[in-house]
């Protein structure tokens, strides 16, 4: 051990950022020259283009963000929001059930009121608004809802001149999520309680 306290303190950390960067490294799983980045930043990674061609040599920073892509919060384009948004709207209707209960149908009707109003792209949202207002929300059952979002859908499909989706299928294209135990059923929420209308 040093004698300086803080010397030892100072080897000590040294010791343990050598370990993490090495398996850090060997967890990426490329060669990497993996450095200790000043200032603020406690890691840097440069991928050697000899041995990954399809990396180009790059500054630490840009290095470090090729591979954090994926795990930062780079910004996602309007489209990659639209599907993950229609994902999660096939898959609510998907689960929606035969006979929804009162609170349902007032919770997927406020749901698409609100998605007109606060969903992350204004002139989406705009354009939604207007969609619901010429298509009232249909919620009274799984057919009915899952049908009406199929037909909005379309109706944005439309207007963004794509190919409009045969209905018939939605079933078939959109599933209930797939979870244990019924544990993702909308009856199995303890929120809507029993009340039937
Ligand atoms: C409420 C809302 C409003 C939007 N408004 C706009 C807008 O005004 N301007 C704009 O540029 N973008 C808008 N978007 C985004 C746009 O609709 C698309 O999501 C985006 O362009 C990506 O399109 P995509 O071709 O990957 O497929 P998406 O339209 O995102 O569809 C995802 C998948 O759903 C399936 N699908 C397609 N049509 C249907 C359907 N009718 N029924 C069931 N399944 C279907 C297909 O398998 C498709 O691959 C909006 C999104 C939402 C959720």
């Amino acid at each position: 051990m040093s004698e300086n306290p803080l010397q030892f303190l100072l080897q000590t950390f040294e010791k343990v950022s050598n370990s993490v960067q090495h398996h850090l490294s060997n967890f990426i799983g490329h060669h990497q020259n993996v450095s200790a980045y000043n200032k603020g930043t406690i890691f840097s990674f440069s991928i050697s283009s000899k041995e990954n061609p399809s990396v180009s040599d790059a500054s630490p920073i840009q290095s470090r963000d090729i591979l954090l892509k994926g795990k930062s919060s780079a910004p996602l384009t309007k489209e990659e929001l639209g599907r993950a948004t229609w994902t999660f709207l096939h898959t609510l209707a998907a689960q929606y059930p035969e006979k929804p209960t009162r609170q349902q149908k007032k919770d997927v009707k406020e749901l698409m009121e609100i998605l007109s109003r606060m969903y992350p792209c204004k002139e989406c949202a705009d354009h939604f608004k207007e969609v619901l207002r010429s298509n009232p929300v249909q919620v009274g059952s799984h057919a009915e809802f899952s049908q009406w979002l199929c037909h909005v859908h379309n109706v944005v499909n439309r207007s963004l001149g794509k190919v409009v989706f045969p209905c018939e299928r939605v079933d078939a294209r959109w599933g209930k999520l797939e979870c244990e135990q019924r544990a993702c059923d909308l009856l199995g929420s303890t929120s809507f309680g029993e009340e039937r209308h």
